[in-house]
C-alpha cells in the first residue's frame, strides 16, 4: 500500500554543501541559494508618491540545472512598520552553458514575464523576452533586473520597468542581508 503523506524523497537544497549536489550549471548562481530580506524603495511616475517596502527572497535547487524562485514584499510605513501585502511572484530560473539565465516569472497581478540574461561574476541581469498578461492585468510591456551579490551576504536588486505608457525606468531598488 502507499504511505498516504510519504516525505518527498527529493527535497530541495538551499546551500550549496548540503544534499542535493547542485548541479555544475548552476555555479554562477550558487552565491544566490538560501533566503534573504531587507529594505527596498519604490516609486514610478504614475504613482501619486515614493514608498518603502520590505522583501524576502528564497532560492532553491533539487539537483537539476534550475533554481526555484519565490519573492514576497510589503509596504512599510514612514517608521518601517508593516503597512499591507504587496507584490508576490515565483518562477524557474533555467541556467544555460556559459551563464546564460532564461527565468519565468508569475504574479498573482495577471503578470507572466519571461526573461533572459546572464550571471557573469558577481550580477544576474535579466531582461524580457516576453510578457504576457492577463485579460484584466496592467499594460506591462517589459522589465529589467539586476542581482548583485555585494559580498556572500548581501544582495542587491533593481528592477527597472516599461508599463502603462511609461518609458523604461526606475520601479524598485533593495538591499537585502542573507537570512539564518
Ligand atoms: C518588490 C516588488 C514590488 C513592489 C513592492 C511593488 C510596489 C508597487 C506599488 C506600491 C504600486 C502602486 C499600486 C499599489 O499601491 O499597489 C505598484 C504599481 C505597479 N507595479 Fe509594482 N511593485 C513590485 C513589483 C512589480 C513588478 C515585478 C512589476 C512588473 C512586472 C510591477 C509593476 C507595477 C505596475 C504595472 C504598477 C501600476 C502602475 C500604475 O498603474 O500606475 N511591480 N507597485
Amino acid at each position: 500500500m502507499v504511505d498516504p503523506a510519504p516525505e518527498h524523497p527529493y527535497p530541495d537544497g538551499h546551500r550549496p554543501d548540503e544534499a542535493p549536489a547542485p548541479h555544475a550549471l548552476l555555479e554562477p548562481v550558487l552565491g544566490l541559494l538560501g533566503s534573504w530580506y531587507g529594505r527596498g524603495e519604490g516609486g514610478y511616475p504614475t504613482l501619486t508618491g515614493d514608498f518603502g517596502y520590505a522583501q524576502e527572497l528564497t532560492f532553491s535547487h533539487d539537483g537539476r540545472p534550475f533554481l526555484r524562485y519565490e519573492a514576497r514584499a510589503w509596504l512599510l510605513d514612514a517608521d518601517d512598520a508593516p503597512l499591507r501585502p504587496s507584490a508576490r511572484e515565483c518562477g524557474w530560473w533555467r541556467l544555460q552553458p556559459d551563464g546564460r539565465v532564461e527565468a519565468l516569472i508569475t504574479q498573482p497581478t495577471g503578470i507572466a514575464e519571461i526573461m533572459v540574461g546572464r550571471a557573469t561574476g558577481n550580477t544576474i541581469d535579466l531582461s524580457t523576452h516576453e510578457v504576457a498578461l492577463a485579460p484584466t492585468a496592467k499594460k506591462v510591456n517589459a522589465t529589467r533586473r539586476r542581482y548583485t551579490l555585494t559580498d556572500d551576504d548581501t544582495l542587491t536588486f533593481h528592477h527597472d520597468l516599461e508599463a502603462v505608457g511609461q518609458p523604461m525606468q526606475h520601479h524598485l531598488s533593495a538591499r537585502l542581508r542573507r537570512r539564518g
